[in-house]
């Protein structure tokens, strides 16, 4: 086991997806390192890689070379019932399509991957949460009595309840209104500043600007790295890339 001061850390990590002329490559080397407490934002044209590298990083797919390194464990060589493990211990997700359990109701939820981890939930805090993300009304209700708004602040109290190490994030304001999308943001940026690293795939300028840093990746590498990001600056960057990138496709 290697341990490292940043809880998520990639290093040269290569993915193709298929083979010889059919073969598609989402990750061309890729390094990076997200820092305890940092809130970081992954951004770039469809297909450049960014859910690929999501997934790598949470071992939830294997790189075909390269390290993925979480919360001190290199993902080498784990098998899926270690990475499982790994992943309930430490790791927490929110993704655009919630992934909540429809028969369980909003406090199960909550509480679903401390008791799969072995672990006593404290309903104090539980209550405090669930307060903070404002569903005190709703805790008997299920995902399916709920709007998506109200989904996604249940997956983000599953994040915070958990106290997990790292977030991961896919789209996760891609299907709510501006709004309520702009509360969920809130509520990421807060589990950031209270020492969770979050790592959020975004195609929202708007949503990557409540993020430390935008990583910008094109065709399977980061191309540009954005601290302080700001929307306009954002938004520029990412039609600056689309124009190369269709002007490449020009030339093939
Ligand atoms: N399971 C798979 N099998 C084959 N090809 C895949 C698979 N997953 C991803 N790819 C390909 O790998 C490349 C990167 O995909 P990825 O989903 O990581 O991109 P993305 O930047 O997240 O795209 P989007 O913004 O459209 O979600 C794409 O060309 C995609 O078609």
């Amino acid at each position: 086991m290697t341990t490292t001061g940043s809880p998520v850390r990639l290093d040269s990590v290569k993915k193709t997806y298929g083979r010889g002329e059919s073969g598609v490559v989402a990750l061309a080397g890729v390094s990076v390192e997200f820092p305890a407490g940092s809130f970081t934002a992954v951004m770039g044209p469809s297909g450049s890689g960014k859910s690929t590298l999501l997934h790598c990083a949470a071992g939830l797919d294997r790189p075909d070379t390269g390290s993925v390194t979480l919360v001190g464990t290199d993902l080498k060589g784990r098998t899926e019932t270690q990475l499982t493990e790994l992943r309930r211990e430490h790791v927490a997700f929110v993704f655009q399509s919630f992934n909540l359990m429809p028969a369980l109701n909003v406090e199960e939820n909550i509480t679903l991957p401390m008791l799969l981890a072995g672990k006593e939930p404290d309903r104090a805090w539980i209550a405090q949460v669930v307060e903070r993300v404002g569903l005190s009304q709703r805790v008997r209700h299920r995902p399916g009595e709920l709007s998506g708004g109200q989904q996604q602040r249940v997956a983000i109290a599953r994040a915070l309840a958990g106290r997990s190490a790292v977030t991961f994030a896919d789209e996760p304001t891609g299907a709510l209104d501006t709004s309520t999308a702009l509360e969920v943001l809130g509520l990421l940026r807060e589990l950031a500043d209270a020492g969770q690293t979050i790592v959020m795939v975004t195609h929202d300028p708007v949503a990557a600007s409540f993020a430390d840093e935008v990583l910008f990746l094109v065709d399977g590498q980061i191309v540009t790295k954005m601290a302080s990001p700001a929307v306009e600056m954002v938004a520029a960057e990412l039609a600056r890339l689309g124009a190369r990138a269709k002007q490449a496709r020009g030339r093939q």
